[in-house]
């Protein structure tokens, strides 16, 4: 099974607290190609999330974040079968600019205007209670075979204020 990680930086828009925003990257190649995320990826051995989730983020974006705060454990099961185990944080610290990589362009996104219309199906399930300071643990079933983003998505169980 693979273990991955999800990052999602926040700030302050603006005056109304409706104009927070988040820190989205799209994808420039591999899983999920095409598609709205935070940014993350897969961690390496010896790594612990956190870690990776800290790493992935210099790497795509070039932002160093800190002071990350768990809020969320995912797992996703491809044709019934343990396919990868997600980490996901948010976090308000971070120092400088995201900048364009390899794998992602990133942009500050409005937390009212997330295009969860170009993002994986499942995530307009999780992430606005997770932009809105909630924790959850969630299992999304998929089914149709590899590569994972190409799999149709068929249900779930979510379980919200989860303790980490
Ligand atoms: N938001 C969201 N993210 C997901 C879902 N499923 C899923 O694997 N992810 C995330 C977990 C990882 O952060 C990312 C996939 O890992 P990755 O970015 O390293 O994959 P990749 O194939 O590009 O690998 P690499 O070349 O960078 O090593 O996608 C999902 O349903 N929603």
């Amino acid at each position: 099974m693979i273990e991955a990680t999800l990052c999602f930086p926040l700030r302050d828009g603006g005056d109304a607290a409706a104009d927070r925003e988040v820190l989205l990257i799209e994808k420039r190649r591999g899983l999920g190609e095409g598609w709205y995320n935070g940014p993350g990826g897969k961690c390496e051995s010896g790594e612990t999330p956190r870690e990776c989730a800290i790493r992935e983020t210099e790497e795509e974006v070039g932002l160093e974040v800190s002071d990350l705060e768990k809020a969320g454990e995912l797992r996703f099961l491809l044709d019934g079968e343990a396919h990868t185990f997600c980490h996901v944080y948010r976090t308000r610290s971070f120092a400088g600019e995201p900048s364009v990589s390899e794998e992602a362009y990133p942009e500050w996104i409005p937390v009212d205007d997330v295009p969860y219309d170009r993002m994986w199906d499942d995530d307009l399930l999780w992430l606005p209670g997770v932009l809105e300071g909630k924790t959850v643990a969630g299992e999304f079933r998929f089914e149709g075979g590899e590569p994972l983003d190409e799999a149709a998505f068929v249900d779930h169980d979510l379980e919200w204020d989860v303790s980490f």
